[in-house]
């Protein structure tokens, strides 16, 4: 299994600035990049990612996205004068030149395309460029947005040439929307480009009327071109997972890309004075594990913008040490999105439901939103280009993020006889087996003197103790009674006091009985709709064709486990996999890996004994590698749809996050 992630930085890329007065173009200074590379150099991160070094982008690779007359252009400017630069910008937007400048943009393009060859050839597993000038605002014949050449979409062009890959997802988490992007790509059904952006109902820089969540892309692209619109500023985590549960993920699962590109903005994150959204860097950490499962694994994130230098290091950080396989810090405090996120998600999942099996039961544009449109067309002409105001958001302070600590033991296993231990796993055995633990566990054991369930439940009842107490991230247990070990798991981590979700994929009913203090959920996917009520902590998804369907199954994981799940934020996750029960080891997988940015990764995969064959694969997952691919999905059953549908509408009053429409308050 492939692993390693790539690093590639060259300090020859911070060997350019502004040299002269430019109120719009003074935040992209050479410190983005040093201020970075120093933090991962501080964190110890740089001596566990692989250096990949630079390269030029040749002409032809330029090419593949650039006109010829654009690139003879910037060609001259290493040999102009003062003057000469400044008037050659003055023919751009929100750009500036340097005798430097075509160098580092250069080495910026090349940077992406060794990242795209390392990673498609298998030397490493993902990777992040430190790059400057950043790209996704430079179109074919222009320079715009601090941006000369268009890094990602050079990287797209050269993936599907060079290395043959046929789907390329690009994820825009920077806070502009990446208009150089979109054009490139807006007729290219192999290309889905994903895009949030502060835009304030046309009024935040640079004003376009296709950066609307409309936009959906043309002729054959038409669908594959996906933009969310922050039209306010202050945008929180919540909102960002919000669009990420609710439009992203369920479309980047059923588009099954083959890679996985990232124009890394980070003036989404606090503090910074373009963005001015709350975003805390932490957000990175989940942003880019709910990516990992895509394609592989294979990512590719390249730096955009981040014009807070403390903001932008620490997201830099956040990024990689996810890329690396660290535990994702706590989801703490999630709320649901605020009114103007819920409007954005909303419009968007009308917009692209046409195009999207995965959307077709989103509901309709709200009615304000018809209304407006046409108001909007006529404040239009009242728009005028905002002065410059200077923002002062260099005062604005968070919590440093949280240390993101791998226990000694990534995966320990608890398993019978005669099952091998799979690589890279622990073996565990209780060495202080608690002598009143069948006295305790007696209202669930059968017969209190079964020796080895009785040796097996205190093997489990340890296991969870170390994973509370971080020696030990995440486990996988082989029982004879699946039943009873997690009645046994929720017990013991009850008496903890710990919080634990319970994510349990059966073919029929279960013998549980939920406490109703809020101290386990349980979500239980069935074929039986489960007629009686077992509280509201207990949540029945039921799919018609039970767990062998592969889209239900996602549908439901991706648009109600997770954000539940985040907003549960829970100490512990069970994943219980009933002996019946015929879900797909891919399926499987997947979800052990979606749901490993819960809990700090504290995962606890329990099995029946007889499911040898779901050891190894299980493991792999547990040890960070990523699920595999599930290939392109195929719309869920109408009927299931419909059922989730009415499980959200009861839901979403309590966990505000599994909204995805906003009432029509206008
Ligand atoms: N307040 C300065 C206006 C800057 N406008 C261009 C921003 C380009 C960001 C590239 S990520
Ligand atoms: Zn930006």
């Amino acid at each position: 299994m492939q692993t390693g992630t790539a690093l590639i930085y060259d300090e020859e890329m911070t060997k350019y600035k502004l040299l002269w007065v430019d109120p719009a173009c003074k935040i992209e200074v050479p410190e983005r990049l040093t201020v970075s590379h120093e933090a991962l150099v501080k964190n110890g991160l740089v001596d566990r990612c692989v250096s990949v070094p630079v390269r030029e982008a040749t002409d032809a690779d330029i090419l593949l996205v650039h006109s010829e007359e654009y690139l003879e252009a910037v060609k001259k400017t290493p040999f102009m004068t003062l003057e000469d630069l400044m008037e050659f910008t003055q023919q751009y937007g929100d750009v500036y030149f340097h005798p430097n400048i075509y160098h580092c943009a250069k080495l910026a393009a090349g940077a992406a395309l060794q990242l795209v060859d390392n990673v498609m050839t298998g030397k490493v597993r993902n990777g992040m460029a430190l790059v400057r000038p950043p790209g996704h605002h430079s179109m074919r014949s222009a320079a715009n947005g601090f941006c000369v050449f268009n890094n990602v979409s050079i990287a797209a062009q050269y993936a599907k040439q060079k290395h043959g890959v046929e789907r390329v997802l690009i994820v825009d988490w920077d806070v502009h929307h990446g208009q150089g992007v979109q054009y490139c790509f807006e007729d290219d059904p192999s290309v889905l480009y994903f895009s949030w952006h502060r835009y304030e109902h046309q009024k935040f820089w640079p004003q376009l009327r296709e950066s609307d969540y409309d936009c959906v892309g043309k002729a054959k692209g038409a669908g594959f071109n996906i933009n969310v619109p922050w039209n306010k500023v202050g945008m929180q985590n919540t909102d960002y997972l919000s669009v990420f549960f609710h439009v992203l993920l369920p479309v980047a699962y059923e588009f099954c890309p083959d890679l996985v590109l990232v124009c890394a903005g980070f003036d989404a994150a606090i503090g910074d004075p373009e963005g001015e959204m709350c975003a805390t860097p932490d957000i990175f950490a989940h942003l880019t594990h709910l990516l990992m499962n895509l394609a592989d694994g294979k990512v590719c994130a390249v730096l955009e913008g981040g014009y807070n230098l403390t903001s932008l290091a620490q997201s830099v950080c956040q990024t990689f040490q996810t890329l690396l396989g660290d535990p994702t810090p706590l989801p703490v405090n999630l709320d649901g999105p605020c009114q103007s996120a819920l409007e954005s998600v909303h419009c968007v999942r009308s917009a692209q439901k046409p195009y999207w099996s995965c959307l077709k039961h989103a509901a309709d544009l709200p009615t304000f939103e018809l209304s407006t449109k046409r108001i909007k067309v006529v404040e239009e002409e009242e728009r005028t280009e905002k002065v410059e105001e200077e923002k002062n958001t260099e005062e604005i302070v968070w919590p440093d993020p949280p240390k993101r600590v791998s226990p000694c033991v990534r995966t320990a296993v608890v398993l019978p006889d005669g099952v091998d231990c799979p690589d890279g796993c622990k073996r565990f055995t209780d060495l202080h087996p608690d002598p009143l633990l069948g006295k305790k566990l007696e209202n669930i054991l059968k017969d209190s003197n079964d020796s080895d369930a009785l040796s097996t439940l205190s093997s489990l009842t340890a296991l969870i103790e170390k994973m509370e107490t971080n020696k030990i991230c995440n486990g996988l247990v082989l029982v004879r009674d699946v039943s009873m070990a997690m009645m046994c798991v929720v017990q013991h981590a009850a008496s903890l006091n710990k919080r634990a979700l319970i994510v349990c994929v059966a073919n029929e009913a279960i013998p549980i009985d939920l406490t109703d203090d809020g101290k386990t959920i349980m979500v239980h996917f069935s074929s039986k709709e489960s007629e009686e009520q077992k509280g509201k902590y207990y949540i029945p998804v039921c799919l018609k064709k039970g767990c062998s369907d592969t889209s239900g199954i996602m549908q439901a994981v991706l648009g109600l486990v997770l954000p539940l799940g985040y907003q549960y934020n829970p100490d512990l996750v069970l994943l219980v996999r009933m002996p019946d029960c015929r879900i797909s080891e891919s399926v499987w997988q997947q979800l052990i890996g979606i749901l490993q940015g819960l809990a700090q990764e504290h995962t606890l995969v329990l099995m029946q004994e007889n499911e040898k064959a779901s050891v190894t694969p299980s493991a792999s997952t547990l040890l960070g590698n990523p699920a595999p691919r599930l290939g392109p999905l195929q719309g869920p059953q109408s009927d299931d749809v419909e059922a989730l549908e009415r499980l959200r509408q009861k839901l979403q009053s309590d966990w505000t996050l599994l909204q995805t429409t906003a009432p029509d308050s206008r």
